[in-house]
């Protein structure tokens, strides 16, 4: 299809200007030939939904079922959708029997226009009707795309358990061969894309399976962790960083985003709990949102922290992967998380807009005691391949949830840049970080001042530095290393140009004097005073 239509499609259907991102297009139109099976592993908010919702909409006469693991999200682009008027169903866990035979009586009837998308939970799949519905749509030849979106919530937590849904989702592959299959995720690394491509039974080949994935690194994030041996890991301080970064004057905030809002992630429910009454007493208006409570309430709280009645919701890992909110600013882990991939996922939830966004793990000593060699040597040893299969693979997995522990304590405890570390786990490119991480943003004294004498030192621009000296400060932070260097630049320019218009003053009068004694005098060239006057300076400078 020729990229003017394809873009009149985009424009018609969700009003969007353009693609999002070269990736985004290129997805786009593999998955509308139909011919390959298409995995698209993109980043949160680069538009990866897109890459199937257009193609199932341009192929108009046919149908997509689209499995997702959560209901809430289901739901919440069930809502998007119909804001465009574009029809869908739903039938999840929690559709009522009786709902269910007459959206699949309806489904299947000639008489009743066809929905675009249905949209299902991965328990449907092996359902009797679902089964029905699948033939009927195959033989009619109106089925577009099966698509198994979200999968990148499942795939850390299916690894070993071999009667997980996604396993009857690989059945139901081998079914029917030859509609398309698209399968959708954030960030996978080639172990999460391998097992997929496995377990669901894609297929195989150059021309006949097709990646399109979008580097890890997103710039608006800016990660840190805070240890409690120097922090002091406390209520009071993990208040100070909510007010400065959810209420502060440093908070990004859009017009249209409404007050900036952050989750919390906690190990469990009773630490949501405790520290939701913590918080509470400091002022935030903020709730516990866990799989303990009821699903009226469940539904209450999230729908107050989506309209911003709620700020902040502390969450447990699962139920904080349900929320889909743009405006989040703070991503906090009260403790340190279960994986690398299961943070780089949960902090996939701050700044979708686009905008500055921040994540920290507030880490305890106690966080990281799960950790010790000693145990890993055991564990290792009991992997003995003369012991029963069960028991091989109960070792296996608690070696598994070891090693994953062992990279997150790598993260935390490393000097290594955050997003590089995310980048040499998922296999990504490299990538500049800069100040987007606490790792790089620290500059360190000697080399700041390093730089400054490069520029040339003045008894001002001394008096700066030992002012940061008296404050103790042997790192400062990019931003104040790079407003220290504007102020240095900005007083060696003044400094020059004083120098300069002395100089100036001086020839013009000798040229007065020589005007009056009737002499030529040669204008002295303004750049040869610049490069003297930056002799001079360096002449001044104070050994390092
Ligand atoms: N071509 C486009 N132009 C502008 N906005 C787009 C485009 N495609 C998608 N978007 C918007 O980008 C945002 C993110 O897209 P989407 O919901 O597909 O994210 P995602 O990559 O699936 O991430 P997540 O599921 O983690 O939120 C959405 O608000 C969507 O409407």
């Amino acid at each position: 299809m020729d990229d003017k239509v394809l873009l009149r499609f985009l424009r018609h259907y969700f009003h969007h200007a353009d693609f999002k991102n070269a990736t985004q297009k290129e997805a786009i139109i593999a998955v509308l030939k139909r011919n390959a099976d298409v995995f698209v592993s993109f980043p949160s908010g680069y538009g990866r939904t897109m890459c199937y919702q257009l193609p199932s909409l341009i192929h108009w006469n046919k149908m997509s079922i689209i499995i997702m693991p959560h209901v809430t999200r289901i739901m919440s682009e069930v809502n998007s959708l119909r804001r465009l008027k574009i029809h869908s169903k739903v039938i999840s866990t929690s559709t009522d029997p009786s709902e269910k035979t007459v959206i699949y009586d309806s489904l299947k009837s000639t008489h009743t226009a066809l929905n675009n998308f249905l949209y299902v939970t991965p328990d449907q799949v092996s359902t009797a009707d679902f089964k029905s519905l699948m033939s009927h749509l195959i033989q009619s030849k109106k089925l577009s795309y099966i698509v198994v979106d979200e999968t990148h919530c499942e795939s850390q937590w299916i690894y070993g358990q071999k009667n997980h849904e996604y396993y009857t989702l690989g059945k139901l592959r081998r079914e029917c061969k030859d509609i398309p299959w698209i399968v959708v995720t954030a960030t996978a690394g080639i172990d999460v894309v391998d097992f997929l491509r496995r377990v669901l039974y894609m297929k195989e080949g150059p021309t006949s399976f097709l990646r399109f994935s979008i580097p890890c690194y997103r710039k608006n994030i800016y990660y840190d962790v805070a240890y409690d041996d120097i922090i002091g890991i406390s209520v009071p301080h993990l208040t100070q960083y909510l007010e400065r970064y959810l209420n502060g004057d440093d908070v990004h905030r859009t017009r249209n985003s409404g007050k900036p809002s952050g989750l919390i992630f906690c190990k469990t429910r009773q630490v949501t709990e405790q520290l939701v009454r913590d918080l509470k007493q400091n002022g935030f208006s903020i709730a516990a949102f866990h799989a303990g409570l009821e699903d009226a309430e469940r539904y209450a709280i999230k729908d107050s922290f989506m309209k911003g009645y709620y700020q902040i919701l502390a969450v447990t890992s699962t139920s904080g992967m349900e929320i889909n909110k743009p405006n989040i600013r703070l991503i906090v882990h009260w403790g340190l998380p279960s994986s690398i991939t299961a943070y780089y996922y949960e902090t996939g939830q701050a700044g979708k807009d686009g905008f500055p966004a921040r994540c920290r793990i507030y880490l305890t000593k106690q966080s990281t005691t799960y950790y010790n060699a000693d145990n890993e040597t055991i564990l290792a040893a009991e992997i003995d391949p003369a012991n029963t299969i069960e028991l091989v693979q109960k070792t296996a997995k608690s070696f598994l949830v070891f090693l994953h522990s062992r990279y997150m304590k790598d993260y935390c405890e490393g000097s290594k840049c955050r997003h590089s570390f995310f980048a040499d786990y998922f296999g990504d490119e490299k990538m500049e970080c800069i100040d987007k991480c606490d790792i790089c943003s620290i500059v360190s004294h000697t080399a700041i001042q390093k730089e400054i004498q490069k520029m040339g030192l003045t008894n001002h621009i001394k008096n700066i530095c030992s002012k940061y000296q008296e404050m103790d400060k042997t790192f400062l932070t990019t931003r104040e290393a790079l407003s220290m260097m504007k102020v240095c630049k900005e007083m060696v320019r003044v400094q020059k140009m004083r120098n300069f218009e002395s100089k100036l003053a001086t020839t013009m009068k000798n040229k007065e004097q020589a005007k009056v004694r009737n002499l030529d005098v040669e204008p002295i060239p303004s750049t040869s005073l610049v490069e003297n006057d930056d002799k001079k300076d360096k002449d001044q400078l104070p050994s390092s």
